[in-house]
């Protein structure tokens, strides 16, 4: 294996680029000093990176949609909708699925189809094939800052375009847009596609242009043990630092017990800052993204409220930097600009009512803080192990041996041999902890804390209870306490 995390040099990724630049007519319109003057044009208040910057000296929280649908014209009519109705402070493209396993050839029809039936056939926003022309018409139409939000293992090309038509953020990573999203895509191959595009990014921060980073915190979204996704949260700042990434945003998928939700971000600030730091990134700015409940939703939309509130108010009392926003459509589908516009407004009234408030200290929160910490070392310190230093070729050991594990994955290159369930209080704790190379004192304590549900409920502490917690939010409750 000759990945290695080592910032590309210009060669290899101009080298790499002409290729990448093949993929679809539009790459062509893709000129790198054309578009580093175009950037330098973009104002301050739409830029992601400084909007960010200055929510987290502000101690703000800011809420951003998800947002996609096939035609220039209306897409930009959705997003005036969200920013002008809904209020949102940044905006999204969500991607389109075909974009996102780079099958622009079926994009092409789904935007001729959409033209013909006039509406939205694809799931999202097919910006590779709208190319730069496109996505700079919706960012000349729009006030606020947008990100591309996709799932994209080869976001090589689509990186290239959004970043060269004023989108100052992307979403994904070399981990966080594999195992979750791809069945048989190598680990070796994502990550190596996603040093690319970090270097991208990183080539446009040595030309003074400012943009941000964002991995996918909440992976499969299914009872992901926050020290999980923190661990992989991490790994991919790491990586993207590496390629000169200098503004990060980390994110976690709420979990549904408040205390532990909470704890979740605050360790995975603290532990971002302190692992960039140990490996010489000390220049990256790092901020906190909370995804709203990432599970099943409720139909009954005044339930969906419900849920969206919470998600907000957990974000809030947590100090997170930006909030993803739900929909009363959730369990639905996509919803209509309506819709998403009342989850955005239920979000930011929740987050004014709360505005300067925090989750103060407590012993509580403080042993969540700190087995977050100490499980996400474990992890980090035995990636760093297997790969003798170098974090890229730890990753795809370790994901090999099942040190990172992450729960109801697709993908085949995931071990699968974790099982979390929820404790008596909905945390999520390690019902089986695999080949995760966990201190006795941490396997102890998720153990204790799953005995005491046990005792609860008079059951044995079994898988059982992890297929109980999965139809749980079905049934509106949060833990699944057996009928
Ligand atoms: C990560 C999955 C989330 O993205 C949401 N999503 C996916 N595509 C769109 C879309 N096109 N518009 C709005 N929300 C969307 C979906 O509802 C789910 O909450």
């Amino acid at each position: 294996m000759d990945l290695r995390n080592k910032k590309l040099t210009e060669e290899e990724f101009f080298g790499i680029r002409k290729e990448v630049l093949t993929h679809w007519p539009t790459g062509s319109e893709v000129d790198l000093q054309e578009a580093v003057e175009y950037l330098k044009k973009v104002p301050d208040e739409k830029n992601f990176a400084k909007k960010l910057r200055k929510a987290k000296e502000e101690g703000v929280t800011l809420a951003q949609p998800r947002a996609g649908v096939a035609l220039i014209s209306e897409h930009i009519k959705l997003l005036n909708y969200l920013e002008d109705e809904g209020g949102a402070d940044l905006l999204p493209s969500t991607i389109d699925s075909y974009t996102r396993q780079n099958r622009y050839n079926e994009c092409q029809i789904g935007i001729d189809e959409s033209l013909k039936a006039g509406r939205s056939l694809l799931n999202g926003f097919p910006a590779v094939n709208h190319g730069v022309k496109g996505c700079r018409e919706v960012y000349e139409s729009i006030k606020n800052p947008i990100q591309a939000r996709h799932g994209t293992p080869d976001a090589r090309l689509l990186s290239e375009i959004i970043t060269a038509s004023g989108w100052t953020s992307n979403e994904g990573g070399g981990i966080s847009y594999n195992i979750p999203y791809a069945k048989s895509v190598s680990m070796e191959k994502t990550i190596r596609d996603w040093q690319y595009c970090d270097r991208l990014t990183g080539w446009y921060e040595e030309q003074g242009i400012e943009l941000n980073r964002e991995p996918f915190g909440p992976l499969t979204g299914t009872l992901v043990p926050p020290s999980i996704s923190n661990t992989v949260a991490i790994l991919e700042a790491l990586l993207a630092a590496e390629q000169g990434v200098k503004n990060v945003t980390v994110g976690y998928g709420q979990c549904g017990n408040m205390v532990q939700d909470i704890a979740a971000i605050r360790a995975l600030e603290e532990q971002t800052e302190e692992y960039l730091k140990r490996f010489g990134y000390s220049d990256v700015f790092v901020t906190t993204v909370f995804h709203q409940w990432m599970g099943g939703f409720p139909a009954d939309e005044a339930k969906a409220f419900g849920v969206i509130s919470v998600g907000a108010a957990t974000a809030a009392m947590a100090g997170a930097t930006k909030v993803i926003v739900k929909t009363p459509h959730e369990a639905i589908g996509i919803p209509t600009m309506e819709a998403n516009a009342q989850g955005i407004r239920d979000t930011i009234m929740t987050l004014n009512m709360l505005k300067g408030q925090r989750m103060p200290m407590s012993p509580e929160l403080q042993t969540e803080i700190n087995i977050i910490k100490a499980e996400t070392r474990c992890m980090l310190e035995s990636v760093y192990e297997v790969g003798k230093g170098d974090f890229a070729r730890g990753t795809v050991e370790a994901f090999k041996l099942g040190i990172v594990d992450i729960p109801f994955a697709p993908s085949k290159y995931n071990a699968g041999k974790m099982m979390p369930a929820r404790d008596n209080s909905g945390a999520v704790r390690y019902l089986m902890t695999g080949n995760i190379p966990f201190t006795k004192d941490i396997i102890d304590f998720n153990k204790a804390k799953l005995v005491e549900r046990g005792q609860f409920e008079k059951r044995d502490v079994t898988f059982q209870m992890t297929v109980d917690d999965i139809f749980a939010v079905g049934k509106g409750n949060l833990i699944g306490r057996p009928e």
